[in-house]
Formats: C-alpha cells, sequence, structure tokens
C-alpha cells in the first residue's frame, strides 16, 4: 500500500492511501496541479511530507530505487537517443507490449524523430510498464490517443492491476475517469483533493 500524509508542493497539500491493485483517477482543470502531485510522490522534485511504500519511508532508499517503485510517467516522454530500440534495456522483453499496443514489430530500428506523438506515448508507456513497478503515477497517458488504442491502454493497466500494481491515473476525461477508477480524485484550486465514487 502506498501512504501519503502531508504532501506539500507549491499550493498542494494532500493525504490519501492507494491500496495495492488500486486505480484512483485524478482529475481537474488545466492547471490545478495535477502534475505536481504526481511528480511529488515519485520524489521527482522537492517536496515534504511523509510517502511510505508498505510502511517503508521513500527516505529509506536511493531516489532511483525508489522511482522505479513508484514510477511516474509523463504526458509527454523524454527521450535520449536515436533511434526507438536505444531506450529499452531489452527491446526483445519489450516487443510483446509493443505489439500489444497496436506499434508494429518493426518499429525498433525507426528514428525518434519519425514517430507520431501517440506512437510515443505508447512507447513511453511500455517503457514504464518494463519495470514492473509497484504504482504507476500516470500523466493523461491516453491523451493522444485513438479510441482504440486508448482500449489497449486501458486493458493492459487493468492487467497489471489485477497482478497487484497501484494506479493514480490522471485524465480529463470523465468517462474514463469513471471506467478506470474506483474512487475519483478531484484537485481543487486550493490543492486539495475532494474524493468521490465514480
Ligand atoms: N516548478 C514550478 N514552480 C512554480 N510553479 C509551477 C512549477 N511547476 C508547475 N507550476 C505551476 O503549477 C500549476 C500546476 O501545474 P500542473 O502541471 O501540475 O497542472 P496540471 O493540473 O497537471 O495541468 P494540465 O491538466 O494542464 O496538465 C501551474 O500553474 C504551473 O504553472
Amino acid at each position: 500500500m502506498l501512504t501519503v500524509s502531508g504532501l506539500k508542493r507549491l499550493h498542494i497539500s494532500v493525504s490519501f492511501d492507494l491500496q495495492d491493485g488500486e486505480c484512483v483517477a485524478l482529475q481537474g482543470p488545466s492547471g490545478v496541479g495535477k502534475t505536481l502531485l504526481l511528480r511529488s510522490v515519485a520524489d521527482l522534485d522537492p517536496n515534504e511530507g511523509t510517502v511510505k511504500l508498505d510502511g517503508t519511508p521513500r527516505e529509506a532508499m536511493p531516489a532511483p530505487a525508489w522511482r522505479k517503485q513508484v514510477t511516474y510517467l509523463a504526458a509527454e516522454p523524454g527521450w535520449w537517443s536515436d533511434t526507438v530500440q536505444e531506450h529499452f534495456t531489452s527491446w526483445d522483453d519489450a516487443l510483446p507490449l509493443v505489439t500489444r499496443l497496436g506499434l508494429p514489430e518493426d518499429c525498433g530500428p525507426w528514428s525518434i524523430q519519425r514517430i507520431s506523438t501517440g506512437e510515443r506515448q505508447r512507447l513511453g508507456l511500455v517503457r514504464a510498464l518494463m519495470l514492473r513497478s509497484r504504482v504507476l503515477l500516470l500523466d493523461e497517458p491516453t491523451s493522444g490517443l485513438d479510441p482504440a488504442s486508448a482500449a489497449a491502454v486501458e486493458a493492459l493497466i487493468a492487467e497489471r492491476m489485477a497482478d497487484g500494481t497501484s494506479v493514480l491515473w490522471s485524465t480529463h476525461d470523465d468517462a474514463q475517469a469513471r471506467r478506470v477508477g474506483s474512487r475519483i480524485f478531484a484537485m481543487t484550486p486550493d490543492g486539495r483533493i475532494q474524493e468521490s465514487q465514480p
């Protein structure tokens, strides 16, 4: 279980728990602080508060180890090498997920320059899923996708949840929030979360 207590970052001040295998949808107007919250839980930006995974505080491990277990996926994932496959520790292991998300199996040698926004988004998700994290912090993971690709993403995440992965899923899509979330956190302009049922 992920426990977040008194997390403070800029105007944000939140406390919540995330059970194993649970998905909570995170909603709120653009600029309200959803990305700030997700990045803070992953300890990517300076913030205050107590964040624990199964009772172990994040300070008990090096930050990179924490981020491998509590993984943030940006709406626009970053790229640093020339080709798609160079961004994966094992491209062969990634391929089943790549094809599952509707990408062609020969896309490994493709130049990063040529791939579309939606292709980048799905490849970024595969990269995150390869870590087998305990918690996924997904920042609008289907915002650039067509309905079929978004459905494939939702199905894949549901499988990970069945294996015990917890998910905090930021989305502007109300219908998606109700589909994927067992609870909904609505962020308010004063940086709090209001919980509701889908
Ligand atoms: N490092 C920073 N310093 C100061 N303000 C920041 C910083 N990073 C983000 N902000 C501001 O905090 C606010 C919340 O940004 P955030 O990216 O979390 O919004 P969001 O809810 O994810 O929005 P969207 O739905 O558009 O992605 C914005 O007004 C943003 O400009």
